[in-house]
């Protein structure tokens, strides 16, 4: 059960609002895909997925899944399932039976409702779970039941509102896994809103980043980090280097120096981004690869972020830079440094 969904031109504005909570927002999700999205506080998100879910209607625009229009179908019947941050499961209920309620609301017999829910507990991994209490699970086992539940729907589409949100690094990195099992085993067409990018990269194979309701940018996991279509979305994926200048020809032209670009739309003011993580450390007056530029500057600060250790620079002209260092051996604050460039990392988005 898998279907393309596409979302033409949704538009909707809640009463006394002064803007738009989703402005002409078009969206294709592949079926069998998963997609990300992206954006700030109160960008829209939510809405979007409530929109799709049918728990909200739109001012204006169409819901596609599969082909058909499903405006004029209610929320039960359109085929999505949906989890949010929080379960939202009947605590009065056993977790078999909380998997079970909507086959046992459909018409099922009790046997039948229960034997598809232990199907859909094995899925998520808790196997042997069902007789307990919704209050005696734990966070992330209370969210692997509310996606069960949702999974035990079949829905072509399932949408995702911040679930992992609330639990704590590991248990989060188990989810991830279990959504790749789940992928494998149903492949549902996936809408994950997230607040966070690596989850995003982690999870999803497109990234949509949204803004006051409007679509800012869509494609694959490496062109949002990579090749942003604008300086917002750059900085939301957590870019850290930005080069103001401007694009003359095939080149940016900044205090920095003159670097390639590769073919661009954008002329004339434009912000060179290269990630802090493609920048390669060199030690000064050692030979430039042809492949890149090389930047003379100090180390002004040495952080450890986990494996990695971010370095920040400045040039002799005032531009701070970012780049990662392996964390064997990172440079230390005065230390004089290259930083080298590569062409290939390079990317311009206008001013
Ligand atoms: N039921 C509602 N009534 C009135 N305004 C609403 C309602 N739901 C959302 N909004 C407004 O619509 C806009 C978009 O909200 P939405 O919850 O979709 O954003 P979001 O991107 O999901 O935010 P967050 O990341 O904080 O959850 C906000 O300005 C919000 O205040």
């Amino acid at each position: 059960m898998s279907a393309d969904l596409v979302l033409d031109h949704l538009s909707k504005r809640f009463p006394g609002a002064r803007s738009a909570a989703l402005d002409a927002l078009s969206l294709t999700v592949a079926a069998r895909t998963c997609t990300a999205v992206l954006g700030p506080s109160g960008s829209g998100k939510s809405t979007l997925l409530r929109v799709i879910a049918g728990l909200e209607t739109p001012d204006a625009g169409t819901v596609r899944i599969g082909g058909r229009d499903v405006g004029p179908i209610v929320a039960e019947r359109r085929g999505v399932g949906m989890v949010f941050q929080r379960s939202l499961l009947f605590p009065h209920l056993t977790v078999r039976d909380n998997i079970a309620f909507a086959d046992r609301v459909a018409g099922m017999s009790r046997t039948a409702a229960r034997t598809r829910a232990e199907e859909y507990l094995a899925m998520v991994q808790l196997a042997g779970y069902g007789d307990r209490r919704v209050g005696e699970l734990s966070g992330g086992q209370e969210q692997r039941v509310a996606i069960a539940r949702a999974l035990a729907a079949e829905p072509a589409v399932l949408l995702l509102d911040e679930p992992f949100s609330a639990l704590d690094p590991a248990l989060r990195t188990d989810m991830h896994d279990l959504l790749a099992t789940i992928r494998r085993a149903v492949s549902p067409t996936i809408v994950l809103v997230t607040h966070d990018r690596d989850e995003a990269a982690r999870v999803a194979d497109r990234i949509a980043v949204v803004e006051d309701g409007a679509l800012l940018h869509e494609g694959s996991v490496a062109d949002a980090y990579r090749r942003p279509r604008t300086l917002q979305v750059a900085r939301l994926m957590g870019g850290r280097n930005e080069i103001p200048g401007r694009v003359v020809g095939d080149r940016h032209v900044s205090v920095l120096g003159r670097f390639p670009v590769r073919q661009t739309a954008v002329e004339g003011d434009a912000v060179l981004l290269v990630r802090q993580e493609d920048v390669l450390l060199a030690e000064p007056d050692t030979p430039v690869p042809a492949t890149a530029s090389r930047i003379e500057a100090m180390v002004t600060d040495v952080r450890r972020a986990g494996a990695r250790t971010d370095v920040t620079v400045r040039t002799p002209d005032g531009t701070v830079l970012h780049a990662e260092a392996p964390g064997t051996a990172p440079p230390i604050p005065g230390d004089a440094i290259g930083l080298d460039l590569p062409h290939a990392a390079l990317h311009v988005v206008a001013a």
